[in-house]
């Protein structure tokens, strides 16, 4: 394959996999959930969002040149804050304050989905452990995310009194820090690719992230909307503080 190939093989990967065709999503944003399942989604979700500084410093560590490691740095900025300007992880916080969610519940992590926290370990795992190119190649799920970004927080806006641009404020930046991302590690990946087997490696790579993106919303889905199953300590909408 050309790297231009390449490209477009990876697109169409997240045409056919990326989350933003479970059906958790299109009742998220199309205003089907109680504000309970909401509130269960950005409790989830809290969990990758805390995870991703840990594995964009592990995938740091191993970078070779200064210029690769300043790159990779910016994402930690982005999700850590620099001390004086929140990060990512602060502003989810705040969207599940605006929730109504207890802050140190959330933070506790008591109330978490199994399915969550297996999905969420498993990309951490998969960045330490797997090449430098996978470990790169699996984040470019960010591809997509602009898209997503922009249908839920204009679908949740519409649909939800309960929500208003303040709680979803840490999707902002995210449209601009995304693609920003994306066109360091798809070069990355366009160049580093350059066998046959690395090239599948990389698609491998994107599957895998597709697969735990959409784990993490079955197990939503199975324990909140149907059956509506939750496990034994996992989080119950109304009794937030376990
Ligand atoms: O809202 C979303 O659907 C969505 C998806 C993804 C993604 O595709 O992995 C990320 C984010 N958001 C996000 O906010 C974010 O910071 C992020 C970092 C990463 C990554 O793999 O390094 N993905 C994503």
């Amino acid at each position: 394959m050309s790297p231009d190939e390449l490209e477009a093989a990876l697109n169409a990967i997240g045409a056919e996999r990326y989350h933003i065709h479970h059906p958790f999503h299109h009742l998220l944003h199309g205003g089907k959930l109680s504000k309970g399942q909401v509130q269960a989604w950005a409790l989830n979700r809290y969990y990758y969002q805390a995870s991703i500084p840990a594995k964009d410093a592990s995938l740091l560590a191993r970078l070779p040149t200064p210029e690769l490691r300043r790159e990779w740095r910016r994402r930690l900025e982005d999700h850590d804050g620099d001390g004086v300007h929140p990060g990512g992880v602060e502003r989810w916080l705040a969207l599940t304050d605006g929730l109504g969610l207890d802050r140190d519940y959330v933070v506790s992590l008591r109330g978490l989905l199994p399915g969550t926290r297996f999905a969420v370990d498993a990309y951490v795992r998969f960045v330490r452990e797997r090449t430098l190119l996978e470990a790169i190649a699996s984040s470019l799920t960010e591809m997509f995310s602009p898209n997503i970004i922009s249908q839920r927080v204009s679908g949740m806006l519409r649909n939800y009194d309960f929500v208003t641009e303040q709680t979803l404020a840490y999707f902002k930046p995210r449209l601009t820090q995304a693609p920003q991302d994306v066109a360091f590690a798809l070069d990355y990946v366009k160049v580093h690719a350059d066998t046959a087997e690395k090239q599948q490696a990389v698609l491998d790579a994107l599957r895998f992230k597709c697969d735990l993106l959409w784990a993490q919303l079955d197990a939503l889905h199975f324990a909140y909307v149907a059956p509506g199953l939750p496990p034994p300590g996992a989080f119950i909408p109304g009794d937030t503080v376990r």
